[in-house]
C-alpha cells in the first residue's frame, strides 16, 4: 500500500500558481475567468506533435523527458490554455513494473498476456519511485518551464487499468472484466488493490516532483450501475485520491469517466475535489447530482468541435451559464480531443471561454 513506500518530499511550487484560475476554480474561489483546458489536447492530431514524434513509438515517447517537456508544451503554446495536461499514458506505470504490453497505433493499449487467474498477480508487482525517475524528471523540467501555467499529473484508476489487463485490449462491452469482478470478488479486490499501488504511486510521485493538480481517469467506469461500482470499484478509487491527499493535501484531485451520469455522486465521495462530467449530462443537472461540495470539470461534445463556429460558441456559452451553478467551473470537453479535429476550433473554444462575461442577474 502507498504507506508503505519510501517518504517522498513535496517540491516547492512556483508562487504565482496560488493565483491560478485553474486551481482556484478547483478549490471552489471563483476565479475571474472561468479556466479552460481539454483532455488530450497534447498529441493526435497536431503538426507539430507528429513532427517531434516521427519514428519514435508512444511509450517510449513517454520515457523521454526532453520530448515529454516538448509535446506537453505544445498545446500550452498555441492554444493559451490555463493548464498543461503531462504527456504520457495511463499504462506507462503498468509497463515500469514489468507488464508486457503496447500502445498500438489507432488501437490503444495491447496486454501480452491477459490476466486470468490468481497467478497472473505476480506479474504485477508494487510500484516504486526509483522505477519512474524520469517521469519525476519530466515533471520538474516542466513545472521549470510553465512558471504560472499549472501542470496537471494524472494516472489511470483501477478499474480502467483492470479492464486493459483482463480484456487484453480495448473492449466495447468489458464482458471478462465484469465476469471476473462477480465470479471471483476476492481475486478482483486484490487485484484492484494492487493497482490502487500502482496508480496512486505513480501520482505521488508526480505530486512530489511539483504538479499542482492531478486527475484521475476512470475512463470505462460507466459500464457498472451505481450498486456495484461502490461494491467493487469505489474503495480502491478512494485509496489512490487518499494517497494523493496523504503526500500533499494541497493538490487539487480531479475524477473523471466517460458515461457516469448515474455514478457522478459516488465519485465525487470517491474524494475528489472535482468532478469531471462527460457531455451526456447537464452541467446544472450534474451539479445537482454532485452537491455543492466539489467543484465540476467539463462537458462540451468533442464533436461540436467539427461544427460550423457559431453552433459551436453557442453551447460553449451555454456550458459556462451551466456552470455557474457550482461553486467552481473547469471548462473541458465531456471527453478527450478526436483525431481529426481542427486545432483552430479549440482555440476558438479558448477564446471564447476567456472572453465570456457572465449575464448580470
Ligand atoms: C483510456 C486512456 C488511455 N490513455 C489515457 C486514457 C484516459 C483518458 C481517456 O479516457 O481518453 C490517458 C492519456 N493518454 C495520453 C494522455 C496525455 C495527454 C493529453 O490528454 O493530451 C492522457 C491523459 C496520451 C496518448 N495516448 C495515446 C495517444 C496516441 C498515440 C499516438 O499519437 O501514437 C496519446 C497522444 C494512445 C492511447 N492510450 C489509450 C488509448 C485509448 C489510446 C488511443 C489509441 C489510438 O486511438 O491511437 C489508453
Amino acid at each position: 500500500m502507498p504507506t508503505e513506500s519510501p517518504a517522498l518530499s513535496v517540491a516547492a511550487r512556483d508562487p504565482r500558481l496560488n493565483d491560478a484560475p485553474l486551481l482556484s476554480a478547483a478549490r471552489r474561489r471563483q476565479p475571474p475567468v472561468t479556466p479552460v483546458w481539454f483532455m488530450r489536447q497534447a498529441g493526435r492530431s497536431l503538426p507539430e506533435y507528429l513532427k517531434v514524434r516521427e519514428g519514435i513509438p508512444m511509450l517510449e515517447s513517454c520515457r523521454r523527458p526532453e520530448l515529454v517537456t516538448e509535446i506537453t508544451l505544445q498545446p500550452v503554446r498555441r492554444y493559451g490554455v490555463d493548464a498543461a495536461i503531462f504527456f504520457s499514458d495511463i499504462v506507462v506505470p503498468l509497463k515500469a513494473v514489468g507488464v508486457g504490453l503496447d500502445i498500438k497505433p489507432g488501437v490503444g493499449p495491447v496486454i501480452e498476456q491477459p490476466f486470468r487467474t490468481r497467478a497472473d498477480l505476480e506479474r504485477i508487482p508494487q510500484l516504486h519511485p526509483g522505477m519512474i525517475d524520469d517521469i519525476a524528471e519530466s515533471v520538474r523540467l516542466l513545472t521549470a518551464e510553465l512558471g504560472a501555467t499549472p501542470l496537471i499529473g494524472f494516472a489511470g484508476a483501477p478499474f480502467t487499468l483492470a479492464s486493459y489487463l483482463v480484456e487484453g485490449g480495448p473492449s466495447r462491452d468489458l464482458a471478462r472484466t465484469k465476469a471476473l469482478m462477480y465470479s471471483d470478488p476476492q481475486l478482483w479486490a486484490d487485484l484492484l488493490a494492487r493497482l490502487a499501488q500502482i496508480s496512486g504511486e505513480f501520482l505521488r510521485v508526480q505530486v512530489a516532483a511539483g504538479v499542482s493538480a492531478v486527475q484521475l481517469f476512470d475512463s470505462w467506469v460507466g459500464a457498472l450501475p451505481l450498486a456495484d461500482y461502490l461494491a467493487f470499484v469505489q474503495p480502491a478509487s478512494a485509496s489512490v485520491l487518499s494517497a494523493v491527499r496523504e503526500l500533499d493535501p494541497g493538490v487539487p484531485r480531479i475524477h473523471f469517466g466517460v458515461q457516469t451520469g448515474e455514478l457522478l455522486g459516488a465519485i465525487g465521495e470517491a474524494g475528489a475535489d472535482v468532478v469531471g462530467v462527460d457531455f451526456r449530462v447537464p452541467l446544472d443537472e450534474a451539479v445537482t447530482r454532485i452537491g455543492p461540495d466539489r467543484a465540476v470539470q467539463g462537458n462540451l461534445d468533442p464533436a461540436l468541435l467539427f461544427a460550423p463556429r457559431e453552433v459551436l460558441r453557442g453551447r460553449v456559452h451555454a456550458i459556462l451559464e451551466a456552470g455557474r451553478a457550482a461553486p467552481g467551473h473547469i471548462f473541458n470537453l465531456g471527453h478527450g480531443v478526436m483525431p481529426g479535429t481542427d486545432p483552430d476550433a479549440v482555440k476558438f473554444v479558448v477564446d471564447t471561454v476567456h472572453a465570456w462575461k457572465p449575464a448580470q442577474e
